[in-house]
């Protein structure tokens, strides 16, 4: 089950709960007896209850599921993914009438990722009854809705992740634990704590980010929570470089939305990828595995047919950084990203590289491609470089690219080929519907980068020629 699957049935499941007080102000008995009432817990796929015995192996199944496998036996379960994936598109594009052309298409050979332990540089954790009953549990869940046996686990025993974000999690297991302010199960449920992400780079700075609901506080309760969490790590001797908060009633807030408001240290990241230097503000996308993503990057710049003439579309992204590797091979690169911070340090990255060749548009690719397209009337060769999460591309995105004719090549980046908006994203490419005028692109290569050792997930490169 998916994180985001995970945190709706959480949700759900303390809808039902909410009114029972005893979560919010109870004592841990009365808890614990609550708790007794969402019991039978198993992992997802087991049968068997999970308990404190066997908690740390149950989270290990849910978030290292390869993790049993020699790291051989991984890249070959993730290279047959990748061949299925090309048959998948194949098989779709035979019930099509009016075809490009994606029998050509071949999957070349896995890159693996330079590690494979601790290579997390962000994790969001999450707040829950942990098995003992304890209400305030920093971890990862476990559990169906079905068999309402949600759990969290703390991430002590997991090897993805890394020793200071554990050690931070920790910290603030015990802020929480130590507070009389409620934790926040659902949106509307009056609870405070929400989650704790931890973020880091190479250099073992770290960046820790507590996540509260407003609820029906003051501005001064508020502050007040700010002070206790600034003074409770510093007393803890476990200090992030810094410690950001941040109050927001949705399900997630970006920067705009609700500042993330600087308790400590300095407000932003520095990581070193490719000779370059990035800046990354809390709210900023950044690949999870920086050295997997250096051979991401790198492989995206091998496939990619750059000219000293081409123009580069970088279709979401984030801080610049695969505009910013390949800007050196180009006349020019443009980048178009939705959230304003992480274009921001886009710029400033740009910048600080001295490179002056990349221009980086804030908004999203369906409401502002069509513009860049227009502005790029200079330009005689264009490549696009699509990269935009689980969510895929948008229909007028999708419709733009098609259009415009000066694209000769597109690489879609995808974590997960698999997704259904992703896979009509690539029959979309590749297909040419009866009355459209446009050229088709030919699925000419599936090339799989492992960013995700221990994982089910793989990163694919889709090159489409035409
Ligand atoms: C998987 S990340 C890739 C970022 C970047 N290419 C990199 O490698 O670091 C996807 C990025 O797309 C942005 N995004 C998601 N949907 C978008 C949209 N519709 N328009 C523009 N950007 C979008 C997200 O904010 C995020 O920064």
């Amino acid at each position: 089950m998916s994180h985001t699957a995970l945190r709706k049935n959480c949700n759900f499941l303390f809808n039902k709960l909410k009114t029972e007080s005893s979560i919010r102000n109870g004592s841990f008995e009365r808890n614990l007896k609550h708790f007794s009432q969402i019991s039978n817990l198993a992992v997802e796929g087991h049968d068997s209850p999970v308990t404190s015995e066997n908690q740390y192996e149950a989270i290990r199944e849910v978030m290292e599921p390869f993790g049993h496998l020699s790291y051989e036996e991984q890249l070959e379960k993730k290279q047959s993914w990748s061949h299925q994936i090309r048959e998948t598109i194949i098989e779709r594009f035979k019930t099509l009438k009016f075809k490009g052309n994606v029998n050509g298409c071949t999957v070349e050979k896995i890159s693996p990722s330079p590690v494979i332990e601790k290579y997390r540089n962000k994790d969001e954790f999450s707040i829950h009854y942990g098995v003992d009953g304890n209400p305030k549990t920093v971890g990862f869940f476990i559990g169906q809705l079905a068999k309402s046996n949600i759990v969290c686990v703390p991430a002590t025993h997991l090897s993805i992740i890394k020793d200071e974000h554990k050690a931070l999690a920790e910290v603030y297991q015990n802020f929480i634990r130590s507070s009389n302010l409620p934790v926040c199960y659902s949106l509307d449920d009056g609870g405070c704590f929400r989650t704790f992400t931890v973020r880091s780079n190479s250099a073992g700075e770290t960046m820790a980010i507590a996540v509260s609901h407003p609820a029906e506080r003051n501005p001064f309760d508020i502050e007040k929570e700010r002070e206790d969490l600034l003074n409770f790590f510093q007393k803890s001797g476990v200090m992030p470089t810094s410690l950001f908060h941040q109050t927001c009633k949705s399900f997630r807030c970006t920067n705009e939305q609700s500042p993330f408001k600087l308790l400590y240290g300095e407000p932003y990241l520095f990581e070193n990828l490719l000779d370059l230097q990035f800046r990354i503000s809390p709210d900023a996308f950044f690949q999870i595995n920086v050295e997997g993503a250096e051979v991401l990057y790198t492989e995206i710049v091998r496939l990619a047919k750059l000219k000293p003439f081409t123009t580069l579309l970088d279709l979401c992204c984030g801080t610049g950084t695969i505009s910013l590797v390949a800007s050196r091979k180009v006349r020019g690169c443009v980048g178009v990203e939705s959230v304003k911070d992480a274009v921001a340090d886009a710029r400033i990255n740009a910048l600080d590289n001295n490179i002056f060749n990349c221009d980086f548009v804030h908004g999203t690719v369906e409401k502002k491609l069509f513009y860049a397209l227009r502005d790029l009337d200079m330009a005689s060769h264009v490549v696009a470089v699509v990269n935009p999460g689980r969510g895929g591309l948008h229909e007028k995105a999708m419709e733009t690219i098609l259009k415009c004719d000066l694209i000769s090549q597109l690489i879609y980046v995808s974590c997960a080929a698999d997704n259904p908006v992703a896979m009509r994203n690539f029959i979309q490419l590749t297909n040419q519907p009866r009355k459209a005028t446009h050229k088709p692109f030919n699925l000419s290569k599936i090339k799989p980068v492992d960013l995700f050792p221990k994982t089910r997930h793989c990163e694919l490169l889709l090159v489409f020629d035409r």
